[in-house]
């Protein structure tokens, strides 16, 4: 599965707390990031991440335009509630478009968390077979 992980900056903490405890997990995993959130991950818990730009850079609309590709399965958002982003545009846009096409998305760590444990029950396979019939409808 192709899993993007975003963290806003007063999250980061928690999402090297969440990426670290859920290893054993991600690491079977593609995993995707924001550029910063991106680069903390690797560098704590050295899990390979693949890189888009920073999210006030464009890099919420770069994966925003993934999902709408279909190349997102899951979207882990840890967000901050308290404290206004400059780019809040692309931050509704990117959860607009998991809504549209069905992406689950978790924008707290309580959330992920169950996510992380339904993905390693098999519980996000469905999202194989939408891409399969995907594939063949092109
Ligand atoms: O701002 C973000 C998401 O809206 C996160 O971007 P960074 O991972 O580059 O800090």
């Amino acid at each position: 599965m192709k899993i993007a992980l975003i963290a806003h900056d007063e999250k980061k903490k928690d999402m090297i707390q969440f990426t670290t405890a859920y290893s054993p997990i991600l690491k079977s995993h593609q995993l995707y990031a924001t550029g910063t959130t991106g680069a903390l991950i690797s560098k704590k818990t050295g899990l390979p991440v693949h890189k888009v730009k920073s999210g006030p850079l464009g890099g919420d609309q770069q994966i925003g335009a993934k999902v709408a590709n279909n190349e997102i399965d899951i979207v882990i958002f840890f967000k901050d509630p308290l404290t206004a982003q400059p780019h809040e545009p692309d931050i509704s846009a990117l959860m607009r478009l998991c809504d549209v096409y069905l992406i689950p998305l978790a924008t707290n760590m309580a959330t992920a968390e169950v996510m992380v444990k339904g993905l390693e029950h098999g519980d996000l396979s469905w999202r194989e077979i939408v891409k399969e019939q995907e594939g063949n409808d092109i």
